[in-house]
């Protein structure tokens, strides 16, 4: 949106996403299988007129950040950033992948210690949150001569943070689309590219690597799988040390998504599941390989749920997802990864024939429940009304919705 005054607003919205299958097996090498999350992060970026130095308003209200950071340091210590070693020509904003991302971040870092020298009493997502902010804005504009204006950028969020939803994921992937849009209108006179009304396939792919880049800041070596589904929606399927494949199909999954608030740790758990692996070898193998089958054949049946051809088949094939969602509980609960909490949901909706599984780690965290189209109305309302009563929390959404969106 232009306001005729040389000043743009770009508004951004991007999904979480869900694992649905894989979930513990992708660290052994199996397919995991990944979809976007009815539930959202929005971005809007307004620029402003200032009288003096230009500055950039950022208020994240999610990590309780509201701060004022100038903006001509930033372009004095961390525009034209360098490439990789060993790669030569001139970077541009369009090669996330070939910027020198440790030398970058060390710059990024250190600046922010000099605008803000209060910097290391920040909490960490508060921190994580503006290395992010100062790594995409100076790695994209840091290779175009557009001018900088000041701006206001405010960021909102249905998701939970740090729950294993891809809060981060969507946040990068929220903030490099913002930035890329707003780079897209001021360069209209430019001719840098088409000034088509959505984001193209080519600008997804490069928002993608830039949201990988910040899930690098934030987790240290992450999957690619979050990003790619926070920016491409639908559904994304992954195996380690190869690139998250995105599966361009129409899902509207519909799911209870519940949140048995209890807390856990990622990291304790894949070396819980390393332990037992350690003492039972063969057998958790087994259960890997097992893992590896569920997440194919459910590909496949979503494949065909997607297509929609006909409603009995869409009945049964409701059945048969169904039926791999226990399935995959079940196999991720003899990986001693499931909770008392999460078989409290899981009763629940099993009284009312629906099918349920953990998603993500486990050991807490969400429990998601599959809703067929042909369930009454009244049955989702008593499962969420006695799953409340529990002290969970619950959300009714869908999955498999669109990735990054423009807002009007
Ligand atoms: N709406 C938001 N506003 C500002 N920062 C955010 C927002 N959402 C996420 N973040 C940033 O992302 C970080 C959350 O990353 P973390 O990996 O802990 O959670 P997650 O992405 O929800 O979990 P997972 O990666 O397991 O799905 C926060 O610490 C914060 O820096
Ligand atoms: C448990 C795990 O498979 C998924 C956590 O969301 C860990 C990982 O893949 O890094």
């Amino acid at each position: 949106m232009f306001n005729g005054m040389d000043l743009y607003t770009v508004s951004v919205s991007a999904p979480g996403k869900v694992i649905l299958h894989g979930e513990h097996s992708v660290v052994y090498g199996k397919t995991a299988i990944a979809v976007s999350l009815g539930l959202r992060s929005s971005i809007v970026i307004k620029e402003v007129h200032s009288t003096g130095d230009p500055t950039v308003n950022i208020h994240l209200p999610c990590v309780d950040l509201q701060e004022t950071l100038p903006l001509k340091p930033m372009v004095e210590a961390l525009f034209n950033p360098q490439l990789s070693p060993n790669v030569t020509g001139k970077f541009s904003w369009r090669l996330p992948d070939k910027l020198n991302h440790e030398k970058h971040l060390r710059k990024v870092e250190d600046l922010l210690h000099i605008i803000k020298p209060n910097f290391d009493t920040l909490q960490n997502n508060q921190k994580n949150s503006l290395r992010s902010f100062l790594y995409l804005f100076s790695g994209i504009y840091g290779s175009t001569h557009l001018p900088v204006k000041s701006m206001n950028i405010s960021m909102g969020s249905e998701l939970t943070i740090g729950a294993g939803t891809g809060s981060s994921a969507s946040f990068a992937v929220c903030l490099a689309g913002a930035l890329i849009r707003l780079m897209k209108l001021k360069s209209a006179s430019y001719d840098y590219y088409d000034q088509s009304e959505d984001f193209t396939m080519t600008e997804k792919e490069i928002i993608s690597e830039w949201a990988y880049n910040c899930e690098r800041i934030m987790h240290g070596s992450p999957s690619g799988i979050d990003n790619a589904t926070c920016t491409f929606g639908s559904m994304v399927s992954f195996k380690k040390g190869g690139k998250p494949r995105v599966l361009n199909i129409r899902l509207n999954l519909r799911v209870l998504l519940v949140d048995s608030r209890v807390s856990r740790e990622t990291r304790a758990l894949v070396v819980k599941v390393a332990a037992l692996r350690q003492r039972n070898m063969g057998a958790v193998d087994h259960i890997m390989e097992a893992c590896d089958h569920l997440a194919h054949t459910a590909t496949q049946v979503l494949e065909k749920i997607s297509s929609g051809k006909c409603e009995s088949d869409t009945e049964s094939d409701y059945q048969h997802l169904a039926e791999l969602w226990e399935m995959n509980h079940c196999l991720l609960a003899a990986l001693g990864v499931s909770h008392p909490a999460l078989e409290t949901i899981r009763s629940a909706a099993r009284e009312r024939s629906l099918a349920c599984k953990l998603t993500g780690a486990g050991g807490g965290g969400y429990a998601m429940v599959l809703i067929p189209p042909s369930t009454p109305r009244s049955t989702v309302d008593s499962l969420a009304g006695q799953l409340l009563e529990h002290g969970f929390r619950v959300t009714e959404t869908r999955l498999g919705g669109p990735g990054i969106t423009l807002e009007m």
